[in-house]
């Protein structure tokens, strides 16, 4: 094999055109068997394989800084750097990431896995060359999907008024994990289908594999001449870039050459490349937002797999029908219509469904439009990507307390995809804003309660549930629920488990049948039921608090405040994430190191003198 003699990008320079083309199918072979038993993003690897073999050919990473925008799609990186043989741990307990993290390689240039952070972090890094007067190549990959963030095209402004040295490459597949959305991708496939651009193209490649350096002398010359019509041809003619393109991606011996002439040029340059998501591998190109990021399949016969009934399908068949009892809901979604359980919701009620793309902070601000005139708006918003609209929320939603509900998916450890992508800080920075109330489902009831109530109540209100699998409820279920209040679920003797949201079933658990312990579904905690937990303390009660968040300033630390303005001190434990990141890896794993799993609650009732058995 080919690979079998890249261990480090400067070994791929010496292959011939031919091997780095066999690579490349090697390449693409490894991934999908990777993938195939960890799960993992497919599609978005597949696609940039040929991307990537290209800037290693031409660029000279470590020394050349070559960043990858989400790193989701950089599979092929990590085995071209140095990472072959770890390959098959990626996303595994005690293995590589998922995405580019700068404390596992010098080849990885930024630790990321939330979208559109490369374009700023790449004018940062060349502000730092340039000032340290160093010498050497910044490239930041950006995927179609990554460029509607917001952070992405403000940092096109910046980069453009700086005019450094700079190539951004944006991989456009016309894919998010749906179908990518916004002008900017309309206008990008009116280009790729215009057939002056094919035309280019056609021209552009023959020529590049001749006298490449009189093209892009052509082209500069012909800008400046033609600047009228270039700029309605470059759409970041306005930002101050120089674009090339759009061209082929998976065009190996194209993108070589391209890279090296681009590398030479001084100021910023932005190439644009047409790929497929999911290239090479038929099921994924076929349905790439399944194989976007599938679970483990069989790669000989790859089929879908059902996931189970989550959170996030209920949520979905909720809103589907509240739309219908009430016609002002209106649903929004930043990019993750799939993976909030919106598919059917966006079917349904086309006309009360927005994607706004990847950006967190104009689905809330819309969200705050729509509530100052008149609509009901549901931001459905996975918890760690909503601290991209803290802001929003407090400046555009809380201070007016406008009729928002943020149906908060994703909250807790999440497992595969690591430190950036659980969702264990919203309570802490929700609850601190006046006015945002916060609520936990134990269940798909519960949640059906919440959310038809919620948007009675009106106002901010905040509903949490994990990435997790919950028992289907029959259509039409609308139970009413007493709102701020928890629900004892089992009598305890001496002591009770306290629990918002997921670590619920824990609680349970180390209860077990013990007549001692008792249980409390502590399903809001902004209000708290202040009164039951007044008379829990009043009584002696002996108290553990249980949530999948970090314990600083979560469920935990809002029950030790209210004990304390109540001048109660009863014997308390709170169970919560240590101050630490949890990078990826089995989640009950990570539950037991963290202490909040059912053998961490009776540790906690045990050192309190309560008798408690094992954990069954
Ligand atoms: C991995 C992950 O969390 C991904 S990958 C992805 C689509 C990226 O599309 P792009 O066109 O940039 O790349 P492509 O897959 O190659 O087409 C999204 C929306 N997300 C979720 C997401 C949502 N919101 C934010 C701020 N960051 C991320 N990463
Ligand atoms: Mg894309």
């Amino acid at each position: 094999m080919v690979l079998d003699k890249v261990n480090s990008p400067s070994d791929l320079k010496a292959l011939s055109e031919v091997e780095l083309l066999v690579l490349a199918e090697e390449l693409r072979s490894e991934i999908i068997r990777v993938c195939a038993q960890n799960g993992g993003h497919l599609a978005s690897s597949l696609g940039a394989v040929e991307l990537i073999v290209a800037l290693h050919k031409v660029f000279d990473s470590p020394r050349d800084r070559i960043l990858f925008d989400v790193g989701h799609q950089a599979y092929a990186h990590k085995i071209l750097t140095g990472r072959k043989g770890v390959f098959h741990t990626i996303r595994q307990e005690g293995g590589i990431s998922g995405f580019t993290k700068v404390s596992e390689s010098e080849h990885d240039a930024i630790t990321v896995g939330h979208a559109s952070t490369s374009l700023a972090n790449a004018i940062g890094m060349a502000i730092a060359r340039d000032t340290l007067g160093e010498d050497y190549q910044i490239v930041s990959v950006i995927g179609d999907g990554a460029l509607t963030g917001g952070m992405a095209l403000a940092a096109l402004n910046v980069i453009g008024e700086q005019q450094r040295k700079m190539l951004i490459v944006l991989n456009d597949n016309e894919m998010s994990i749906s179908e990518n959305v916004g002008a900017l991708n309309r206008f990008f496939k009116e280009l790729q289908i215009k057939k002056w651009v094919q035309d280019t193209e056609k021209w552009g490649r023959g020529v590049l594999e001749t006298i490449s350096p009189r093209l892009f002398n052509l082209v500069d010359r012909a800008k400046e001449a033609a600047k009228l019509v270039l700029h309605q041809e470059n759409p970041f003619y306005a930002w101050g870039l120089r674009y090339v393109g759009p061209v082929d991606g998976h065009n190996l011996k194209g993108l070589i050459h391209l890279f090296q002439e681009l590398k030479e040029l001084d100021g910023p340059t932005i190439l644009h490349i047409v790929t497929q998501k999911g290239k090479g591998y038929k099921v994924a190109e076929a349905d790439p937002i399944y194989w976007h990021g599938p679970p483990g399949f069989d790669p000989e016969k790859p089929e879908k797999v059902s996931k189970g009934y989550s959170w996030s399908a209920a949520f979905g068949d909720a809103v589907t029908e509240l739309a219908h009892l009430e016609p002002r809901l209106f649903v929004i979604t930043p990019a993750m219509r799939e993976g909030s359980g919106l598919v059917k919701y966006s079917q349904t009620h086309p006309s009360r469904y927005l994607d706004t793309g990847i950006c967190e902070d104009v689905a809330a601000t819309a969200a705050a439009g729509m509530a100052l005139r008149g609509l009901k708006p549901v931001l459905a918003i996975y918890s760690t990507f909503m601290q991209r609209a803290y802001d929003q929320i407090i400046h555009d939603i809380a201070i007016e307390k406008l009729d928002v509900v943020l149906a908060v998916d994703r909250a807790g450890i999440v497992g595969g995809d690591g430190a950036t992508h659980n969702g264990v800080f919203d309570i802490a920075y929700l609850r601190t804003v006046p006015g945002v109330q916060i609520a936990a489902p134990k269940d798909a009831l519960e949640l059906r309660a919440m959310l038809k109530k919620a948007l009675e109540l009106g106002g901010p209100v905040a509903i949490r549930y994990a990435r997790d699998n919950v028992e289907r409820v029959p259509e039409g279920s609308w139970p009413d629920i007493e709102w701020g209040r928890w629900e004892v679920l089992k009598e305890g003797g001496k002591a009770y488990i306290l629990s918002f949201g997921k670590t619920l079933k824990y609680a349970l658990e180390a209860a077990g049948d013990n007549p001692e312990v008792g249980v409390i579904n502590a399903r809001f905690l902004k209000p708290l039921d202040r009164e039951l937990l007044e008379k829990l303390a009043l009584k002696g009660y002996k108290l553990v608090t249980v949530e999948d968040h970090q314990k600083m300033g979560g469920f935990g630390s809002a029950v030790l405040e209210a004990l304390s303005e109540m001048g109660l001190k009863p014997d308390i434990r709170v169970l919560g994430l240590p101050d630490v990141f949890f990078d990826h890896g089995s989640i009950p794993r990570m539950h037991r190191e963290a202490g909040i799993d059912a053998a961490a609650i009776l540790e906690a009732l045990a050192q309190m003198g309560v008798r408690v058995g094992e954990v069954g």
